[in-house]
């Protein structure tokens, strides 16, 4: 290579292309196939068949990116999430309660009389709440409810209540809802209960959506639902995530639960 350093010109070698070796032998094998390159264009599409379905993806990309994004009006200290337990009467509420808050705290707890909090996790509280069940109360709780454990007796099926409450959710943003089957251990047949943990689950698919989560609680042993299984319920509890419902958000609400008159008597007097 010369350089003028006058001109500043620079005369470079030619190029020439490879004509023997490895590499030459795959160039002319790539121009020799149907004679056309390999990769003619590497962008461009070859299908239209494969464009066209590339173009719609990226126009649902686009829309999803302009998917008006879920407004979270929460500020300061969150408020626990609310674990609604809902059921029949009997079916074993309170005692889901029970074993969930002893998994939880350790604590023996006597008797459920109103909402209980808990700390679950460094930066989650949740608040256990048996559902009344008359229609009002249904009301009221499918308005506060992040979550609905809907419990269902297993030797004898769904019943009235549930699809109610299922209802009366729908008309209230539907918050998330997990199924619970207690009172498994009325079967003695291995082959009925299958079936019919089978025959329920699909039920409850029909009912929610299909895939929806639901625990079965085999048994009680000391008074208590299986360890194991209110271990598995309680995980799930805890890290499942609660995005704030639109239909919350657009219908603000207040529940009062104690009205108190705390005006001095004397001022009455
Ligand atoms: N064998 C069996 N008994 C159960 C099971 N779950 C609950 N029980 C029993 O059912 C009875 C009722 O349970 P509770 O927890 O009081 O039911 P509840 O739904 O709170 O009842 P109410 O508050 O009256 O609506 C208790 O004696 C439990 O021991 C189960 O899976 N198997």
């Amino acid at each position: 290579m010369a350089i003028d350093s006058g001109t500043k010109e620079q005369s470079h070698k030619e190029h020439r292309s490879r004509q023997s070796g490895a590499k030459a032998d795959k160039k002319k094998r790539d121009t020799s196939q149907n004679g056309k390159k390999q990769n003619p264009k590497a962008f461009a599409f070859s299908s239209t068949v494969k464009a066209k379905r590339l173009q719609s993806r990226s126009v649902e990309k686009e829309q999803r990116r302009l998917h008006v994004p879920t407004i979270d009006r929460s500020y300061g200290e969150q408020p626990p999430y609310v674990v609604l337990v809902h059921g029949p009467p009997k079916v074993g509420k309170s005692l889901l309660i029970k074993s969930l808050v002893k998994h939880y705290t350790k604590h023996n707890l006597p008797e459920v009389r109103g909402p209980i909090t808990i700390v679950s996790g460094k930066q989650r509280r949740v608040q256990f709440v048996e559902c009344p069940n008359d229609i009002n109360g249904m009301i009221d709780a499918a308005k506060f409810a992040d979550l609905a454990l809907l419990l269902i007796d297993g030797s004898y099926g769904f019943e009235m209540e549930t699809f109610e409450f299922l209802n009366i959710l729908q008309v209230h943003g539907f918050p998330k809802v997990m199924g619970v089957l207690t009172h498994l251990d009325k079967f003695k047949d291995v082959k009925k209960l299958k079936k019919t943990k089978q025959h329920l689950k699909h039920r409850f698919w029909t009912e929610i959506y299909d895939g929806a989560k639901l625990f079965y609680l085999s048994g009680l042993i000391h008074g208590k639902y299986v360890k194991r299984e209110i271990h598995n319920l309680a995980r799930f509890i805890s890290v499942m995530k609660f995005h704030p419902l639109s239909w919350r958000t657009a219908h603000p609400y207040v529940l009062v639960d104690r009205f108190e008159d705390v005006t001095p008597p004397e001022k009455v007097r």
